[in-house]
């Protein structure tokens, strides 16, 4: 589904990424990880051309979407649930929601605001509430369903988890699990080794702007030397 293959990103004279290659194949889950400023979050502002790469190709499909402007990778079925949320804080939680609404691949069962609030009842409760009046928490899951409603082929995560205490952290990892269950494919990028063994299929290690390893949720868990070298677990 999605295919990213040498890639190559500066902030100017500053390159991050060399060649960075991997893949995410449909109903899949796939995680990136790697420490601090190894160019995970410069990987996906590439893919979502809000950084746009010097080179490589990253695949949507059959399609070649590396240069292509935003909001046109958003539309070709790109969900970003960018590091920070980013929600609108000065509208409401449904306007949030409504705001993000398309159903450009005409699927039979889109998400639409009824399955959002039922996915996410606590956003039921609070969808009169203005953004910046939630919760960490509140904001994350709003962040999260304001992606769903635009029907992404892919969901990308950056940090979904991040700043969260560990109760609601579950609760995102459960939601991840549901939309797994769901066929969904997503893409995460977080911290949580051990929650992202259990819950992802596949991982690619990123170190210095490349990938340095990849394998499944099994061999990952069975490599602590791995884990310790490249994650600091
Ligand atoms: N806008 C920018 N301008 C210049 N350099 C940047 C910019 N954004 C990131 N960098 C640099 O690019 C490198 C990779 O950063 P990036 O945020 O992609 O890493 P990361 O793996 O996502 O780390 P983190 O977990 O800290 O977000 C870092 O050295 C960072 O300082």
């Amino acid at each position: 589904m999605l295919k990213v293959s040498g890639l190559i990103t500066a902030y100017g004279e500053s390159q991050v990424l060399f060649g960075m290659a991997f893949e995410v194949g449909a109903g899949e889950v796939v995680t990136l990880m790697g420490r601090n400023g190894m160019g995970k979050t410069t990987t996906v502002h590439s893919i979502m051309g809000i950084v746009p790469p010097k080179a490589g190709t990253i695949e949507l499909g059959s399609r070649d979407i590396a240069g292509l402007p935003s909001h046109r990778i958003a539309r070709l079925g790109l969900g970003l649930v960018p590091e920070g949320r980013q929600i609108f804080p000065n509208l409401t939680v449904r306007e949030n929601l409504v705001a993000a609404a398309a159903n450009r691949d005409a699927r039979p069962s889109p998400w639409t605001l009824p399955l959002v609030y039922e996915f996410f009842p606590r956003l039921a409760e609070r969808q009169a509430n203005m953004g910046n009046q939630l919760s960490g928490g509140e904001q994350q899951m709003l962040a999260i369903g304001r992606a769903l409603m635009t029907n992404p082929r892919l969901l990308i995560l950056d940090e979904a988890t991040e700043g969260l205490a560990p109760l609601i952290r579950q609760e995102i990892w459960a939601c991840l699990r549901r939309l797994k269950g769901e066929g969904q494919a997503i893409l995460v990028i977080d911290k949580n080794v051990g929650a992202l063994i259990g819950l992802a299929d596949r991982h690619y290690i990123v170190e210095k702007g490349r990938v340095v390893w990849d394998g499944t949720s099994p061999e990952l868990a069975a490599d602590v030397e791995l884990q310790h070298r490249y994650l600091g677990v």
